[in-house]
């Protein structure tokens, strides 16, 4: 087997971006049956229609969110145009008429279209307009640019569609700027500690929000349920679940508790293929999208941000990535890879089938127990984890004082660009 090596014992801070790895196998003698009484679906996992006019109902409601005569249009700066960000654009320009956004600024990687009174696109489209732009990317300028747009009644907005760590890192100074920010990168919220701060800071210093609903479960209601129960004064005791997306649709399709099965790097190909993973695929399968979650989750408890800031909680993080492959710079030449690990990932699922268990990818915040882990873990074939996910799916499960021996539940899709970008739209929407 070559999957990475024990590292142990040191206490690794996911402030510091670090995640303490166990090797799979070391853990799937375990064998854990969670207390699910009752499971409640928040979110469809069918993707939103294009055309927001196809629903009557629905358009109704989101006229009366379109700005009325004395409100001014929130402007919109979108950075990251990749799966994400091209379909948050399209969920954007779909808003009917008047629409409550103006978007003034669109940032690819290599280009930028910038208009104060609001783009307009020729023909073509944006796509190919932004393409065809002269104008290169800086973030810094446009920091300055967006801020001078900021006036009181006037909203301005930051939408960072990246997974971009030097992205991430300007969050604090467009805040200062009085900039809203919103996005689906997880980099700020779960990366070193003192960003986060600066960003708590410039939040408080000058009332932008910034908002990250489709950091975790993408589109599902996570965020802002567990903020709801920290405002409110419930005691969160642990919250449990499925995390990734990638993971859930990997071993959904990989490990269904029968001998045999598609390969496993079939099943990791098709879930990039879907827009499941992170740019890099590597990203997903050695646990660190799901320890990102679980940071972020813990930093929004205040008891976790603590003991987090303090140093005494690390993460627990088993990865899957085979040893040979950890250093390997691009997603295509990983996935051309992978199928060399194969016949281990069978083995792997052949043992666990014969004890009549599937794998699955968890993740677990245990506030009471101050222990934040993801890992692959065996459930019986009649377990929830086993028997009510398809597709990306997550399950997040709160165990709370209120909530009892009943866990609040929310599962749906947790991973593609529809999705996300309606997590992001969510977002944006709570700004009006
Ligand atoms: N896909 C999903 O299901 C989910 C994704 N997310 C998050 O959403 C974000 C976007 O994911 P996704 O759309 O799938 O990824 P993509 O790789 O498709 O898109 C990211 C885009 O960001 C661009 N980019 C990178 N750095 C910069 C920069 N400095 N300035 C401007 N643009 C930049 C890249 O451009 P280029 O290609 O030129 O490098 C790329 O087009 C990630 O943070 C991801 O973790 C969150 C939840 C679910
Ligand atoms: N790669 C992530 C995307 C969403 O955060 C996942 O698979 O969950
Ligand atoms: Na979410």
């Amino acid at each position: 087997m070559h999957l990475r090596p024990l590292l142990r014992p040191e206490k690794i801070r996911p402030s510091h971006l670090h995640w303490q790895l166990c090797r799979p196998q070391a853990l799937l003698h375990r064998y854990r049956i969670f207390p699910i009484t009752h499971i409640h679906t928040t979110a469809s996992s069918k993707r939103p229609p294009a055309n927001p006019r196809s629903l009557p109902l629905q358009t109704n409601i989101r006229r009366t969110m379109s700005v009325s005569s004395t409100q001014k249009s929130i402007n919109i700066a979108v950075v990251g145009v990749g799966l994400v960000g091209s379909e948050f654009i399209s969920q954007l320009l779909a808003f009917p008429s008047p629409s409550p956004f103006r978007l003034v600024a669109l940032c690819s990687s290599k280009t930028t279209l910038f208009s104060k009174t609001g783009l307009t696109f020729s023909a073509s489209g944006w796509k190919s307009d932004l393409a065809q732009s002269t104008e290169g990317v800086n973030l810094s300028d446009l920091q300055i640019t967006l801020a001078a747009l900021v006036q009181p009644g006037q909203k301005v907005v930051l939408v960072d569609n990246t997974s971009s760590d030097s992205v991430a890192a300007l969050y604090p100074s467009f805040l200062q700027a009085g900039v809203d920010v919103i996005t689906p990168n997880k980099k700020a919220y779960s990366g070193d500690l003192k960003l986060y701060e600066d960003i708590l800071k410039a939040s408080l210093d000058t009332g932008a929000r910034f908002l990250n609903e489709s950091t975790v479960g993408a589109g599902l209601p996570v965020i802002s349920t567990l903020k709801d129960l920290v405002a409110t004064g419930d005691k969160v005791k642990k919250i449990e679940g499925v995390f990734s997306g990638t993971m859930s649709y990997i071993f959904n399709n990989f490990s269904t508790g029968e001998a045999g099965g598609p390969s496993f790097s079939s099943v990791v190909s098709v879930a990039r293929e879907k827009g499941y993973t992170e740019p890099h695929p590597a990203d997903d399968l050695n646990g660190a999208d799901v320890a990102r979650k679980l940071t972020i989750l813990s930093r929004t408890i205040p008891s976790m941000r603590q003991m987090l800031s303090e140093g005494f909680v690390s993460v627990q993080t088993t990865s899957l990535v085979p040893a040979a492959l950890e250093n390997i710079k691009t997603g295509d030449e990983f996935i051309q890879r992978l199928p060399e690990f194969d016949a281990d990932f069978a083995d792997m699922r052949e043992r666990a089938a014969e004890e009549g268990n599937v794998l699955r990818f968890v993740g677990v915040v245990d506030v009471k127990n101050g222990l934040i882990k993801a890992e692959l873990a065996k459930y019986p074939k009649t377990h929830p984890f086993a028997t009510s996910l398809g597709g990306s799916d997550n399950i997040v499960m709160f165990h709370t004082e209120r909530y009892g021996t009943r866990p609040l539940i929310v599962q749906g899709a947790g991973a593609g660009a529809a999705v996300t970008a309606m997590g992001v739209m969510s977002d944006l929407l709570k700004l009006i």
